[in-house]
């Protein structure tokens, strides 16, 4: 239960939500005072009642996934893009699931109608499954290549994913490189997380604390009941995978959620909302000093 009392704090602060213009909260501040905000459809009337709640968590909402998408592509884009000028590069942190498509899409329709390289980039893929080769339709390697590196210009060897097929005795090594490898790089720039219903960010279930790192876990069953579907059926559903932690994800220096649907909003409430709590992985995200969450207004629905 960490980080429970100072997720109580109760304070309003000022501020304004008009459009996509985010009222500006030193993070300093905004980590203990600062309240939810909302940008896009949501009106200035009900951003300002909400904002008594005072929570950390910057949220904005949109109309739709795709403006949604479009908009944080947009600022990867800017990122991408600076850094390359600089002649430096960019780390992203990387999702698979539904969620992202549409950020997927718009990025690899921004490389191809304008022209934006990813030659500077190198990604991180939060989790894989255990026991899915590369080639497994359901293995996120697979997933990120069918989605977006197959369309883009990223190097080959700046893609990193866990691998679904080490052995058992060296899984632990191979976490720890993993980790490694990302302290080598500099650290993760921005990662791109969804939310799964049991709240997790990558495949942290609830009992994941902020001081878990790459590991494999257990994944839970309604996670498992989630992913059937697509594997034909529950008991063909991985029941373990390898995901970078909590504390991996929290040492990115920005962190971007998206979230679609009215599914989801339960949970979005939970982690925007509710204690910081190892119930809900997502909820820790309140203490991170530059982290967002992205939703429809289907997602949004409950704050
Ligand atoms: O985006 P979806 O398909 O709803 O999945 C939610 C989450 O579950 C996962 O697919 C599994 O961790 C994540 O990658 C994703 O963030």
């Amino acid at each position: 239960m960490i980080g429970v009392e100072s997720s109580r704090v109760m304070r309003a602060a000022p501020r304004k939500a008009v459009g996509r213009v985010e009222a500006s909260v030193p993070w300093d501040f905004s980590r203990k005072y600062a309240a939810v905000h909302h940008s896009g459809t949501i009106s200035v009337e009900n951003a300002r009642k909400r904002s008594k709640i005072g929570r950390v968590m910057k949220v904005e909402t949109f109309e739709t996934p795709q403006d949604a998408a479009k908009a944080l592509a947009g600022e990867v884009a800017e990122l991408i893009r600076t850094r390359a000028a600089e002649g430096k590069n960019v780390v992203l942190g990387l999702a698979t699931g539904a969620t992202p498509l549409p950020f997927y899409a718009e990025l690899v329709r921004m490389h191809k109608e304008e022209g934006l390289s990813f030659a500077n980039v190198i990604s991180f893929n939060l989790d894989e499954y255990s026991g899915l080769d590369r080639d497994h339709p359901e293995s996120y390697w697979y997933f990120m290549h069918t989605n977006l590196f197959n369309h883009i210009d990223i190097k080959p060897e700046n893609i990193n994913l866990p691998s679904g097929t080490v052995k058992d005795d060296e899984i632990a090594a191979h976490c720890a490189a993993y980790e490694q490898k990302i302290k080598d790089c500099g650290g993760i720039d921005l990662q791109i997380l969804g939310i799964g219903r049991t709240g997790h960010i990558g495949f942290n279930e609830p009992g994941s604390d902020d001081t878990t790192v790459t590991r494999q876990v257990h994944l839970d069953e309604l996670t498992r009941s989630d992913a059937a579907p697509a594997f034909g059926g529950i008991e063909n559903v991985p029941t373990t995978a390898i995901t970078m932690g909590v504390a991996t994800i929290m040492g990115a220096r920005e962190v971007a959620l998206m979230a679609w649907g009215e599914k989801k909003a339960s949970i979005v409430k939970k982690a925007v909302q509710g204690p910081v709590t190892v119930d809900v992985a997502a909820s820790y995200l309140q203490k991170h000093p530059n982290a967002k969450f992205l939703l429809d207004k289907g997602a949004a629905s409950l704050l």
